[in-house]
């Protein structure tokens, strides 16, 4: 069983993600970001290589996409929040996005 982020854990991690971009989302406990592409292709290109990692470590994105545009949010269902394992795909979408905003 997996475990909400501590509060320890948040004033760790949170700042440095809220730099990046990254916020809570209002009324539950989630992460999301809005990344923008040159185009569709890149945007599907980052998705892609989401959804590949989501397979693998079966942790899955809510998103939707316009184009250019990937608004992305992790949390966790299993306990109704953050977790360890949204930092973990948090950190692979800064990883791999070709641009940061
Ligand atoms: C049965 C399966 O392992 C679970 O439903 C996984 C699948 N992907 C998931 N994705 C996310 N974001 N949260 C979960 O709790 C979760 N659980």
């Amino acid at each position: 069983m997996v475990s909400k982020l501590s509060d320890t854990e948040r004033s760790t991690h949170l700042p440095k993600l809220e730099q990046q971009g990254w916020k809570l989302v209002q009324g539950r406990d989630a992460l999301t970001k809005t990344y923008t592409f040159s185009d569709f292709n890149a945007a599907w290109g980052f998705m892609s290589r989401i959804a590949l990692k989501a397979d693998k470590v079966d942790h899955h994105p809510e998103w939707f996409n316009v184009y250019n545009r990937v608004e992305i949010t992790w949390s966790t269902h299993e306990c109704q929040g953050l977790s360890e394992r949204d930092l973990g795909m948090v950190a692979f979408c800064e990883e791999i996005a070709p641009q940061k905003n």
